[in-house]
């Protein structure tokens, strides 16, 4: 739960720097935090062809008065929240992700989005000719336990209409090479 409470804290704002030039980030993290491509793509590679996306909750709420900035929202407003683990080799967690999808992004084609269910919402978006993604941003979380974890965070559009999507990128992933 360590990696959700530092990034759902909403009394906590984050750091985000961009992740192109992530300051004191360690030379293990530094491809990870600035890959552009779907990080779907490139965790499956690196687990040799297993993946899998556990649901942990999906459900409307509002979101954190930072994340309502990154996405231009006013603060009243409600978006379906996702949250889930991106689950490497044996099984393993290896990302914790929150996304934010405004209740104005799901409309039209993207309606879709709120019954992926445990298909990775990567592999849905990059295969959608529309989509672009702002640059990635970068920060240290530190949950309440004092572990240190490192996150990015980028803002997708889909036919112009926006959703978050932020990482963290959990301990086991110490140990999991970048595949090139
Ligand atoms: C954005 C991507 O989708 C991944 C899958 C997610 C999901 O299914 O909720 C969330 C974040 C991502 O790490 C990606 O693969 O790059």
């Amino acid at each position: 739960m360590s990696a959700r409470t530092a990034l759902i804290n909403p009394a906590r704002s984050h750091h985000w720097q961009p992740a192109a030039c992530p300051g004191q980030a360690p030379r293990h993290w530094r491809p990870w935090l600035k890959d552009e491509g779907s990080l779907t793509q490139r965790l499956t590679r690196a687990a040799n062809g297993e993946f899998a996306v556990r649901v942990l909750s999906q459900r409307w709420s509002r979101p954190t008065a930072d994340e309502a900035r990154a996405l231009g929202m006013r603060s009243r407003q409600v978006a379906l929240i996702r949250e889930v683990e991106l689950l490497g080799k044996d099984g393993t967690p290896w990302v914790y992700a929150r996304s934010v999808l405004p209740a104005t992004t799901l409309t039209g084609r993207e309606r879709r989005l709120r019954l992926i269910g445990s298909r990775s919402l990567g592999s849905l978006m990059f295969s959608d000719p529309s989509l672009s993604r702002s640059p990635l941003f970068a920060a240290a979380l530190t949950d309440d336990h004092g572990q240190r974890y490192w996150a990015r965070r980028s803002v997708f559009r889909l036919h112009a209409k926006p959703l978050l999507v932020c990482e963290v990128f959990l301990p086991a992933m110490e140990h999991v090479q970048y595949p090139l």
